[in-house]
């Protein structure tokens, strides 16, 4: 069975350790072991010390997880499922993050048929939010994007905004978003069930969810894969998929796969020094996963 992961994101102070807290509550009573794996930029960890002994816990001080310390997540993460065989991994990000990226780095094709993505979860500050025009463009982007690309919106400090502004906030975020599932809270506490964690369903089987709109899918290939057969697939790629990338051994290839990635659709390929897990990993909206699982096991030699 595979580690749960959720990634929480959303700007400076919004309340992502409150949250947090909540979350590793809710899993502890459901009975489910926990990691977190928390990104604070700078070298103390003030957030880790929060949250107790219940949970393992890694940092990465050193750099933000979307551009300077992408490649360490991996080794993090393969850590921590190693170490702890969680059943729910929750990577906080920094203010700073863009979800894609964070995506992007918690999807690596060494770590996707241990840990599969459940959900991003964009927290966003009612009063912060409200006030965002005032912020330079760059930073407004970032909360927009963030919130744009999440599967669920926790608005936060919905205690310090009228009811008005709070309507207002919610037909703001449908715009950029129009699937996003919007869950209002007051320090990291929700009034009905909250829409992630705790154990939710699991699909077993085959490796994707099918109730968050940005879906992740992993595919172990068994055999070698015809080049040009593979070629030909990713050419008739749909644009709903944004990224695809992995290993692959090719027929034609010496026994070390070759790394595959695809992005904007444009592929590229590099023969690779090392042994790999020959494991692809697609990232889209809306996948159909059914026609994307036949389509490889197909390129599988398997029918
Ligand atoms: N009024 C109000 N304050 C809140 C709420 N949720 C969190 N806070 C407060 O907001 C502050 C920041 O909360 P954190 O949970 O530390 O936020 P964070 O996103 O983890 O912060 P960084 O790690 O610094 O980005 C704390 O003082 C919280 O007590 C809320 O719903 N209402």
């Amino acid at each position: 069975m595979k580690t749960d992961l959720y990634i929480i994101g959303g700007f400076l102070g919004s309340g992502k350790t409150t949250l947090l807290l909540q979350l590793l509550e809710k899993e502890k009573q459901a009975g489910r072991k926990v990691a977190v794996l928390m990104n604070e930029i700078g070298s103390l960890s003030v957030d880790s010390a929060m949250l107790g002994e219940d949970a393992a816990v890694r940092d990465m001080l050193n750099g933000c997880i979307c551009c300077t310390i992408k490649d360490e997540i991996e080794v993090e993460l393969l850590t921590l499922y190693k170490d702890h065989r969680p059943d729910v991994i929750f990577v906080e990000t920094t203010g700073a993050a863009h979800p894609m990226e964070v995506l992007d780095a918690c999807t690596s094709p060494i770590i996707a048929m241990q840990i599969e993505v459940k959900g991003i979860i964009t927290l966003v500050d009612c009063a912060r939010w409200k006030e965002r025009n005032r912020l330079p463009i760059a930073h407004r982007k970032l909360m927009e994007d963030q919130a744009r690309w999440s599967d669920v919106v926790a608005l936060t400090k919905t205690d310090l905004v009228s009811i008005q502004t709070l309507d207002d906030i919610k037909e703001e975020i449908r715009s950029l978003n129009e699937k996003v599932i919007l869950q209002e809270m007051v320090f990291g506490k929700v009034n009905g069930e909250i829409a992630f964690g705790g154990g939710g369903q699991s699909e077993g089987g085959h490796h994707a969810h099918h109730h968050l709109h940005v879906r992740t899918y992993a595919y172990e290939f068994t055999n070698h894969v015809p080049r040009a057969e593979f070629t030909k697939w990713v050419a008739g790629l749909p644009d709903s998929v944004l990224r695809v990338k992995g290993f692959v051994k090719f027929e034609d290839s010496i026994e070390r796969p070759e790394l595959f990635q695809y992005a904007y659709g444009v592929p590229f390929f590099q023969p690779q020094p090392f042994k790999m897990p020959s494991v692809i990993v697609i990232i889209g909206d809306e996948l159909e996963t059914e026609s994307l699982q036949q389509a490889l096991e197909c390129l599988d030699g398997i029918f």
